[in-house]
């Protein structure tokens, strides 16, 4: 007698259902996500007259082409022209608001959305007063969310340009606006040439405030400011760590698709990382944009999921991008055969390396992510 093989069960994964999946984003940009027709308006309030296309869908294609570039340089060339039209309150707020609605339609239940209060600073306004504005527009967003049904939580990460001089003076915004939404800290820009360690007074400021922060580490630079981050600045997580990989020896021949690694060797730096549950914000579309891997086939992501580092799935900038996290998770589904556990497992490990406070972890694990996904495993 022939045993006929069982069907998967639960809910077939395509996007529809992806979006119905509660998801926790670590890593999305405020100044990379916004909607293509926002950035026309904006731009026609305020007379800025520099835009590449003047409709919506010209525009889009116009920003995922030229963040395309194959380098991080060239990638956030395009972050001047969404900058220069979040100049003002009203202009944050409104993105920020229409980010979050953005993201709860698309399933997330709890972001981190970082940006750099430095850059909107060309109108006049204070760091104070670009931070009150960006939490307005937060709250906003988090009320209309809950209005529609797909409540979400929305906190903010405070990011510092790492070629610029401001970092300790944006460290201690973070932790001036520590209730009021504001999680931690970043630092972000070009990584060549800036290692982490020129920032190490702000570090050292979050760290004996018992604050919590992230590093942009292992995109477009290696393994060194992976090892800085970590034995010098004691990063909570690694903004992408994607170069950890450089560490690894993978079985010779191993297919990127494997269930298996066995045999793989780790360095000290992928051991600590992996030892120490650093968690990766991993953020699959960017990282091919800005060439720190040459395709999604070609991506670390799975090797480290199957090797137990905890992998978390980010966007990073959803404008440049043309993505969102349903279409992350959906990419990686296609290339790396993953199913609704494996999906589950990345958001709990995500939720888990979230900032907020324990107690607001495990209640958002145990009564939003996990009912979540056992409705669409089946
Ligand atoms: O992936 C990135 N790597 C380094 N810097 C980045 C990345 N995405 C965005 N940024 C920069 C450009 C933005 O203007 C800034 C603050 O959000 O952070
Ligand atoms: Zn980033």
């Amino acid at each position: 007698m022939t045993v006929e093989p069982t069907p998967p069960a639960g809910r077939p994964l395509d996007l529809p259902n992806l979006s119905l999946a509660p998801k926790v984003l670590l890593h999305d940009h405020l100044d990379g996500g916004l909607r293509p027709a926002t950035v026309l308006e904006l731009a026609h309030e305020v007379g800025y007259t520099e835009l590449p296309a003047d409709d919506a869908q010209s525009l889009a294609h116009w920003f995922r082409d030229a963040a395309d570039s194959g380098s991080l340089e060239r990638y956030l060339e395009t972050f001047a022209h969404t900058v220069a039209v979040m100049q003002t309150p009203s202009s944050l707020a409104r993105v920020a608001r229409e980010c979050v609605e953005d993201l709860a339609a698309d399933g997330v239940i709890y972001a981190e959305v970082r940006y750099a209060p430095e850059q909107h600073l060309e109108h006049g306004l204070t760091l104070d007063e670009v931070v009150e504005a960006v939490l307005a527009g937060f709250a906003e967003g988090e009320a209309a969310a809950a209005a529609t049904g797909r409540p979400i939580m929305v906190r903010c990460l405070v990011t510092a340009m790492r070629h610029a001089a401001r970092s300790r003076e944006i460290a201690e915004l973070a932790v001036r606006y520590r209730d009021e939404g504001v999680v931690g800290f970043d630092i972000a820009g070009a990584e060549a040439g800036n290692p982490p360690t020129r920032h190490l007074d702000a570090f050292e400021f979050m760290r004996a405030n018992n604050a919590h922060f992230t590093i942009h580490a292992g995109e477009a630079f290696g393994l060194p400011s992976i090892h800085e981050a970590i034995a010098f600045c004691g990063t909570d997580r690694l903004g992408h760590g994607v170069r950890v990989i450089d560490d690894i020896d993978l079985p010779p021949g191993a297919d990127l698709a494997a269930e298996s690694f066995e045999g793989a060797e780790l360095g000290q730096i992928a051991n600590i990382v992996r030892d120490k549950r650093i968690p990766l914000e991993l953020c699959p579309s960017s990282n091919v944009q800005t060439g720190a891997v040459s395709s999604i086939a070609e991506h670390p992501f799975n090797a480290l999921a199957r090797l137990r580092f905890r992998v978390t799935v980010n966007t990073d900038n959803r404008l440049m991008s043309d993505t969102t996290m349903s279409k992350e998770f959906y990419r990686l589904a296609e290339q790396f055969g993953y199913g609704w556990t494996d999906f589950e497992r990345f958001t709990v490990n995500a939720m888990k390396s979230a900032f907020v406070h324990f107690d607001e972890r495990l209640r958002l694990i145990d009564d939003v992510i996990k009912p979540g996904y056992a409705v669409l495993i089946g």
